[in-house]
């Protein structure tokens, strides 16, 4: 049976179920509950903490977890574990951040305290740019407040819209040290079949969460304009219509250029224009 972890808690608990639900999957519905059998998929799930899970699956005790990129190579589990795709949810960045005017450039943090509770990634950016700080200040979270509470002179923590930044009279320093999401791992080079059905089955959860269907008529002579606004993802598929002078078709087009399409297609005469959203897809 295929073993695989899923956080119990935290920001990417509700959306990883969420997924395997779609990706046909049997989740459980009591957080109190730590392991559930999926028997007609053949997968036991196993809820833990993400920030532990790419140890288990490193260890080699768990065949592939949920988890973030930024937890994943914080734990620094080496070549025993590897990213098999990213899920597309829990999009954010790990980044410095410093008192509103405080630092113009990432080398002043040379000689400072910075808090995080990403060690691991914090001691591979540092080390990759040589910047040496005083110390690192390990904390378990709410990292924001540690500069005004006076035990770190800057941070490195999780920044998405930054409102917490905000919050605290911060802002952010340099680049992006690593842009995270939620990602599927595995034990590397270790694929077994039931392993590669989850992934191909959480494609499909992405592309149909990517992607509407879009259906419409068009007259001949402007069909070849249409087309190139609706090329699908292989090929659009071409119907007859009872008017000779028409044809319907149908292609998969992007969530979010949906209405620029439809606007499109319109305007070059398309009628009976419909976007329909897709449940699953196996491409
Ligand atoms: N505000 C956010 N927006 C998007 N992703 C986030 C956000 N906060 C944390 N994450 C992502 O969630 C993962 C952190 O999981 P974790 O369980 O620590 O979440 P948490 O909500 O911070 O939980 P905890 O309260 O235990 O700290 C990381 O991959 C991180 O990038
Ligand atoms: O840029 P924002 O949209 O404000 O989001 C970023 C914040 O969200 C997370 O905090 P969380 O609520 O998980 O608290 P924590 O710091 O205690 O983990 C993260 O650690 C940041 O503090
Ligand atoms: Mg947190």
């Amino acid at each position: 049976m295929l073993r695989i972890a899923v956080p119990n808690k935290g920001s990417l608990s509700d959306a990883a179920r969420e997924t395997l639900v779609e990706a046909g999957y049997r989740q459980r519905r009591d957080s109190k509950e730590l392991v559930l059998v999926d028997p007609d998929n053949g997968v036991e799930f196993f809820y833990l903490r993400p920030r532990d899970i790419a140890i288990y699956v490193a260890k080699g005790t768990l065949d592939a977890g949920l988890t973030g990129r930024d937890l994943f190579l914080d734990a620094q589990v080496g070549d025993a574990a590897e990213e098999l795709m990213g899920l597309g949810f829990a999009r954010s960045t790990f980044r410095f951040a410093t008192p509103t005017g405080a630092f113009r450039a990432v080398e002043e943090l040379a000689g400072k305290r910075i808090a995080t509770s990403y060690d691991g990634l914090l001691a591979d950016y540092l080390q990759s740019s040589e910047i040496q700080p005083d110390r690192i200040v390990h904390l378990d979270g709410a990292v924001e407040s540690s500069v005004t509470l006076g035990v770190a002179d800057a941070i490195a923590d999780v920044v998405e819209t930054g409102s917490t930044l905000k919050a605290a009279g911060m802002e952010i320093l340099g680049d992006p040290i690593l842009r995270s999401e939620a990602v599927l791992i595995g034990q590397k080079g270790k694929h077994p079949a039931a392993l590669d059905k989850l992934i191909q089955r959480l494609q499909g959860v992405l592309v149909a969460r990517e992607y509407v269907m879009v259906d419409y008529d068009v007259p001949k002579e402007h069909m070849e304009a249409a087309l190139k606004v609706t090329p699908g993802i292989e090929s659009p598929t071409i119907s007859s219509l009872a008017d000779e002078n028409w044809v319907a078709v149908r292609s998969m087009a992007k969530k979010k250029d949906m209405n620029r399409i439809m606007d499109e297609l319109y305007e070059m005469g398309a009628k009976a224009i419909l976007a329909s959203a897709i449940h699953a897809i196996r491409i």
